[in-house]
């Protein structure tokens, strides 16, 4: 929700908009965990952070240093048995409400604000008498607020800056909520102009983003959001397309129908999420369905869409055939290195999906160029480990939703929306424990080539050949080391086939090159010039890996 700072506005207004990628500061640095200064830092718990560079609990109004804590409950001496027991009842239910704090903190930084909604809700509900219970009332308005109930979440944020007072995050929150969604910029001002009292720093961009970290949580919920419902809309397809006869399973209109269906769904959602300055560099344009004959093709794309809109609940409206278009062709940017973009494969690895194997709905986010943000739906891929196979039993459970925000590290739940784990690259070192990924299609990546580099290298395991970036997806929680992919001379690599894989890689602590050892750079449009091919793994296996690369890419132009 970036808008653009309005240079006529007045000096706070024109501050304002810089917080709205994100009025939810729940996408902090925690410098002091509350009651808990064992527990590591993650740079989204920011929000629970007292000013104070030490431990501190706030009890019953009280301000207490933790380190006392312990030191002045045994040196305390309750005259009678009653207040021995009611001390002890107390420090019990503090254990307890810190423990659901630290839950929804946890539940929040994963992006799993329903269920993180529910522990910060029990601690408000259950706990009131404590103080530090309004850090909880902060937590549940900004997991509202990320669960569409803004309403509630501004009023909740109100409230809280009364009770909180000094505390500049909920001011800033409040003033980008106000501004965004109340429409009311004296208000907005107002907040912005006591959080930046509190807190001068909240002027400075640079600090609101590097520090504070603010963006773009509110673009990841809406991806998520954007994907998970696509995935849906193809899984349905899919099922539709593998039960019917040969003959219709021959007829490439069903992955027509779900390609073109995902694109118009992810446009319309991030639409109405996040409306300011949309800008989204997509496969699919309408051209080919306003041609003659294609208006069935549309209506049934429409009735997909609608139907999946409805099931979802959050949106009172119903698209006609030529919203549909419209959505489909708002994915004409060509992206580039100024400003934000989206990028979207609406069903990538088209092959896979026919076949009933893998594919992804990828969505990323550029930033200047670069991707801030990345979320891959692969709707068949097995929640557990694919190890070395590529398979896996007949009864494991199916879909995963990948995500990562730069510098937030690499997350996977499942589509079912239960909760997200945090997850890494291997760490194999030694090639001969390694696996490696490539295309199903031998017509997208040479598989002769990917051998030669593997025998190199050492790699003892074959091959596993998956479609899509649910390559890259495996690879982020480990499943292989490697992923190779050498398109055949002359091909041109899109970004959107690469962008959202990218990030939950290297946010998942993998490295992801060229075959020169360049990044990928996604700042040139809708293609990626780079030399001969795509190498991926993790950081130890690397310099071994693009010397392999280099040797057999020589060894095979000798060869031809
Ligand atoms: N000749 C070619 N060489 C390399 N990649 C190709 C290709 N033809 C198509 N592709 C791309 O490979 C993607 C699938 O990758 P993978 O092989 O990893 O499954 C396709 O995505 P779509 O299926 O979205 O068109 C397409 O963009
Ligand atoms: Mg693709």
């Amino acid at each position: 929700m970036r808008v653009r700072a309005d240079r006529t506005m007045g000096s706070y207004k024109a501050q304002i908009p810089h917080l709205l990628s994100s009025p939810n500061p729940n996408a902090k640095t925690l410098k002091t965990p509350l009651l808990n200064p064992g527990t590591p830092s993650t740079r989204r718990s920011l929000l629970f952070s007292l000013s104070s560079s030490c431990g501190f609990a706030l009890f019953h109004g009280k301000l207490l240093q933790s380190s006392f804590m312990d030191a002045l409950a045994s040196s305390f001496d309750p005259v009678s048995q009653a207040e021995k027991d009611a001390s002890s009842v107390v420090s019990r239910r503090v254990s307890e409400a810190v423990e659901l704090l630290e839950r929804g903190k946890e539940l929040q930084a994963q992006g799993d604000f329903p269920k993180a909604l529910q522990f910060f809700t029990s601690v408000v509900e259950n706990y009131k008498e404590f103080a530090f219970s309004d850090y909880a009332r902060v937590g549940r308005a900004l997991a509202l607020y990320e669960v569409g109930d803004r309403e509630e979440a501004i009023a909740e944020m109100e409230d809280v800056s009364i009770s909180l007072k000094g505390y500049p995050e909920v001011h800033a929150a409040l003033a980008a909520a106000l501004y965004a969604d109340k429409h009311a910029p004296l208000l907005a001002e107002n907040q912005f102009a006591i959080a930046t009292l509190l807190d001068p720093h909240f002027t400075d961009l640079s600090y609101v983003i590097e520090t504070k970290h603010w963006p773009p949580s509110l673009e990841l919920a809406a991806a998520k959001k954007a994907a998970s419902l696509s995935a849906r809309l193809c899984q349905k397809v899919q099922k539709a397309l593998l039960q019917s006869d040969v003959q219709s399973k021959n007829d490439k209109s069903p992955v027509t129908v779900a390609d073109y269906g995902s694109q118009a769904l992810v446009s319309f959602v991030l639409q109405q999420e996040i409306p300011a300055d949309f800008s989204l560099v997509a496969e699919e344009d309408s051209k080919d369905l306003r041609k003659d004959g294609g208006q069935e093709t549309v209506e049934r794309i429409t009735k997909l869409v609608n139907d999946s809109i409805t099931s979802d609940g959050s949106y009172n409206v119903t698209l006609s055939t030529e919203d549909v278009l419209k959505a489909i062709d708002s994915g004409r940017s060509e992206g580039g290195s100024q400003g934000r973009h989206w990028v979207l494969d609406p069903i990538d690895g088209t092959k896979g999906f026919l076949r009933g194997d893998q594919y992804a709905i990828a969505l990323a986010l550029l930033d200047g160029g670069k991707v801030v943000l990345g979320v891959l739906a692969c709707p068949n891929l097995p929640l557990t480990s694919i190890g070395a196979t590529g398979q896996h039993s007949p009864n494991n459970e199916v879909g995963c939703l990948f995500f990562a925000e730069v510098g937030g590290g690499t997350y996977m739940q499942p589509l079912d929306g239960s909760s997200a784990v945090k997850v890494q690259v291997t760490a194999v070192e030694n090639p001969e424990e390694a696996s490696f990924f490539e295309s199903y299609e031998a017509a997208h990546s040479m598989h002769d080539l990917s051998s030669l580099i593997a025998q190199k290298l050492g790699v003892k395991a074959p091959p596993v050949r998956i479609d899509s970036q649910a390559k890259y997806g495996a690879l982020s929680r480990g499943d292989g080391a490697i992923y190779l992919r050498f398109p055949h001379k002359g091909y041109r690599e899109k970004i959107w086939d690469h962008a959202a894989g990218c990030i939950v890689v290297t946010e998942a602590g993998g490295v992801v090159t060229d075959a020169a050892g360049k990044p990928l750079d996604f700042s040139r449009g809708k293609y990626l010039d780079l030399d001969t091919g795509i190498i991926v793994t993790n950081q130890k296996l690397m310099p071994l890996l693009f010397s392999a690369v280099r040797e057999s890419i020589k060894e095979k132009a000798a060869s031809l």
